[in-house]
């Protein structure tokens, strides 16, 4: 069995790769990171190292690497002979990742098993989102191809920081991990992915997960950003960027239960858990890690509007969230190309060439009829001053 795993990263090399190794595939990883893709060739296994309790080491072999800058045809030709597709390459490069795969379409025979696709991004959605990009670039030629592939969306969870240089292609990764997946896109044939599990209705899960994990540790970063940390670790002993992280979480779970009728005692249950997976103090994360991208995290559908539009609708409490948003419009590091955007796009509302109201409704999505725009918009004002 073989799949092809598009981004050799940190999610791809010690959590993505890992299940589909012991699940018994070929991984083929495909990256434009040339030195990786080298790495990955010249060596027959690699480690992954989980820290903090309960973690051992993995050895992972069985895998080749494809750089796909410079070889698109030897992807196309990888992905016409395999059973599955991932990726981890972060949700704003699935539009280049289409092209691939429908190219390995096109060269598929219509004879083998439909390909089973599943992207592995922090987003609501992913692997529609990848679908849309692969309908448009098919466009007449999709009703043709369409059948040649099984489309499930998924939602990943294990904390991989950035590795330190010169520990090559090993990874270090904390021991939890979850990965579910839709269960019914593939009727009776599911990938054989045992670390994996499969649910019917995944809605639950990729909220459950990306409001309370993401949420949560992205509040502790911009919070702590702000507040002079650089590590998660420290972020969290600030007892006041503790009790934000506390507030903002304390309102996605009142969200999660009233719209998936989760309970009160298993949401406080995983939010400690999760709160204890951040403070791993075997995991060295830093808040520009976690924050990286305050565009993408800002967006409609994402971390901080998602649960905070949700709940305004339903009259809940949103103060806690929009704290954490006013910390993320503040998020400055130089280095981080949507950081720099957000700071000239705020000094823009400062100097009145841009309003708080066009600011907020471009970085949010958010119609200014909704109820949290006021909310959003006072933030904006605060943060721009
Ligand atoms: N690191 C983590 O703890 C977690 C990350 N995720 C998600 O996994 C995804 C990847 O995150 P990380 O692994 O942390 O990032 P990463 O930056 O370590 O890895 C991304 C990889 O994608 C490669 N890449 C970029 N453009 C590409 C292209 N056009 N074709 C092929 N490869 C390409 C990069 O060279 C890099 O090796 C993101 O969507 C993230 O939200 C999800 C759960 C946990
Ligand atoms: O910032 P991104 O790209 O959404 O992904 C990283 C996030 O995913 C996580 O691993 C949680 O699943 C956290 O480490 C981090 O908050």
């Amino acid at each position: 069995m073989k799949a092809v795993h598009f981004g050799a990263g940190n999610i791809g090399r010690g959590f993505v790769g890992v299940l589909l190794h012991e699940g018994g595939y070929e991984v083929v990883f495909s990256d434009v990171a040339a030195p990786l893709v080298e790495a990955l060739n010249s060596a027959d296994s690699y480690t992954v190292r989980e820290v903090g309790e309960g973690g051992e080491d993995r050895t992972i072999t069985g895998f080749r690497a494809l750089n796909s800058a410079e070889n698109p045809e030897a992807v196309a030709q990888e992905v016409a002979e395999a059973q599955v597709v991932t990726t981890a390459v972060g949700p704003t490069v699935l539009k280049f990742i289409a092209q691939h795969i429908m190219d390995g379409l096109r060269l598929r025979s219509a004879d083998l098993q439909p390909l089973q696709i599943m992207a592995c991004e922090n987003a609501v959605g992913a692997t529609d989102t990848l679908r849309s990009e692969m309908e448009r670039i098919a466009g007449a030629q999709w009703s043709e191809l369409r059948s040649k592939a099984v489309f499930a969306n998924t939602a990943v969870d294990r904390i991989v920081p950035g590795q330190p240089a010169g520990t090559g292609i090993d990874v270090t990764v904390e021991p939890f991990y979850e990965w579910a997946i839709e269960s019914v896109p593939f009727g009776e044939s599911r990938p054989h992915i045992p670390g994996a599990h499969f649910v019917k209705d995944l809605g639950p899960y990729i909220e459950r997960k990306l409001f309370t994990v993401n949420t949560g540790h992205a509040t502790a970063a911009y919070l702590g950003s702000a507040a002079g940390h650089t590590t998660i670790a420290a972020a969290l002993g600030d007892q006041q960027v503790a009790a934000g992280v506390q507030a903002a979480l304390e309102e996605t779970s009142a969200l999660l239960v009233a719209k998936h009728g989760l309970s009160v005692l298993e949401m406080a249950d995983y939010r400690e858990t999760i709160l204890e997976r951040f403070r791993n103090p075997s995991l060295p994360d830093t808040t520009t890690r976690v924050g990286r991208q305050p565009l993408r995290k800002l967006s409609r559908h994402e971390r901080f509007i998602g649960p905070a539009s949700q709940a305004a609708e339903r009259g809940l409490e949103v103060a806690g969230l929009l704290t954490a948003i006013g910390a993320a419009l503040r998020f400055d590091v130089p280095e981080d190309e949507e950081s720099a955007q957000l700071k000239r796009r705020l000094s823009e509302v400062a100097s009145g060439s841009l309003t708080a109201a066009d600011f907020t409704a471009q970085v949010t999505g958010l119609d200014e009829e909704h109820p949290l725009f006021p909310r959003v918009c006072s933030t904006v004002v605060s943060s721009a001053g």
